[in-house]
């Protein structure tokens, strides 16, 4: 398959501390591929070399065929990159904030007004166009910037925590802009730390201190990580039985949500002795994204 994106060993190191550790990744065309992992572990750095802002220390990459190192300004003008920081001028209104971008991507005039239009119909900002940003809500604000990041039509695009601080109606409608886009052809990398949203991608690439630990779609994750049976418990005090549950020799992991725990037993055949042990109710659970992530970021502990 002719990927969008590959790195072989990629690795950026900041004075004597390494961010990003031999990174191996492949993205293929129309993906939404999803780049997870604790605070610190890296995602950022990866995504800003991949971009072409940062440079490698080691390894390599290239995206749609540029290469990182030497063929960096050559990948700027081809992808689109929504950044924590976007920043958007308060005091422009939403059609000037777009025009301002197409004019950022050198988009012809004869074609900007087209193309502004398409933007506030992706990102349904129709009415508001002559609204100042400074009056829009966070999740305006997040759907403006990203139609101001992709006003050029990238083939790939760079999300990095695109949807945190907004409201869970406003992420959902973020997320279908990207699955509509995405279904239109164009590669999206998004990092998130939001179960829901890594489910929608159909790609998930997990990184803990700058290391690739798991590299999957969400039902394989789901399915091949926690071996063994995982069981949901209710009981009092769920966090003085955490500490206890740990320590029994058929239990393989345990952690708490909310006020239940989830427990992954060997075997089935281990439900019976924990039911009588805690003298609660255990019934198995299909895991969730959640767990999966808990359980890897655990082994990757140590
Ligand atoms: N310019 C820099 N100089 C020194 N250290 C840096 C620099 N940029 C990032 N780091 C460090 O590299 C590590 C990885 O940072 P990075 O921002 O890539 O993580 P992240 O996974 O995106 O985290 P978050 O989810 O919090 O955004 C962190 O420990 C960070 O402090």
């Amino acid at each position: 398959m002719e990927y969008v994106v590959t790195t072989r060993e990629l690795t950026r190191r900041f004075g004597n501390f390494t961010a990003v550790d031999r990174l191996n990744l492949s993205i293929a065309p129309g993906e939404i591929y999803g780049f997870l992992g604790p605070n610190g572990s890296g995602k950022s750095t990866t995504i800003r070399m991949l971009c072409g802002i940062l440079e490698p220390s080691a390894g390599s990459g290239q995206v749609l065929g540029y290469d990182l190192a030497s063929e960096a300004e050559k990948i700027k003008p081809h992808i689109g990159y929504m950044s924590q920081k976007f920043s958007l001028y308060d005091d422009l209104t939403v059609y000037e904030n777009l025009d301002f971008y197409a004019g950022v991507y050198s988009i012809p005039y004869r074609e900007r007004r087209h193309r502004i239009g398409e933007m506030i119909e992706l990102a349904s900002l129709s009415g508001r166009e002559k609204d100042l940003v400074a009056h829009l809500s966070v999740g305006w604000k997040q759907r403006l910037a990203l139609g101001c990041s992709i006003v050029a039509k990238p083939s790939i695009l760079f999300l990095d925590e695109p949807t945190s601080g907004i409201s869970p109606t406003s992420r959902k409608m973020f997320f279908t802009i990207i699955q509509r886009l995405a279904n239109e052809g164009t590669t999206v990398m998004v990092t998130t730390h939001f179960m829901d949203e890594a489910e929608r991608c159909s790609n998930i690439a997990f990184i803990s201190e700058g290391r690739l630990i798991a590299n999957d779609t969400p039902d394989q994750l789901r399915n091949q990580v926690l071996s063994g049976v995982l069981v949901e418990v209710e009981v009092a005090e769920p966090m003085q039985w955490l500490a206890k549950l740990e320590n029994l020799p058929y239990v393989k992991e345990c952690s708490l949500h909310g006020s239940l725990l989830h427990v992954l037993l060997e075997h089935e055949n281990k439900m019976a002795d924990l039911r009588v042990y805690t003298n609660s109710e255990v019934n198995p659970i299909t895991p969730s994204l959640e767990d999966v992530f808990i359980t890897l970021a655990k082994r990757d502990r140590g």
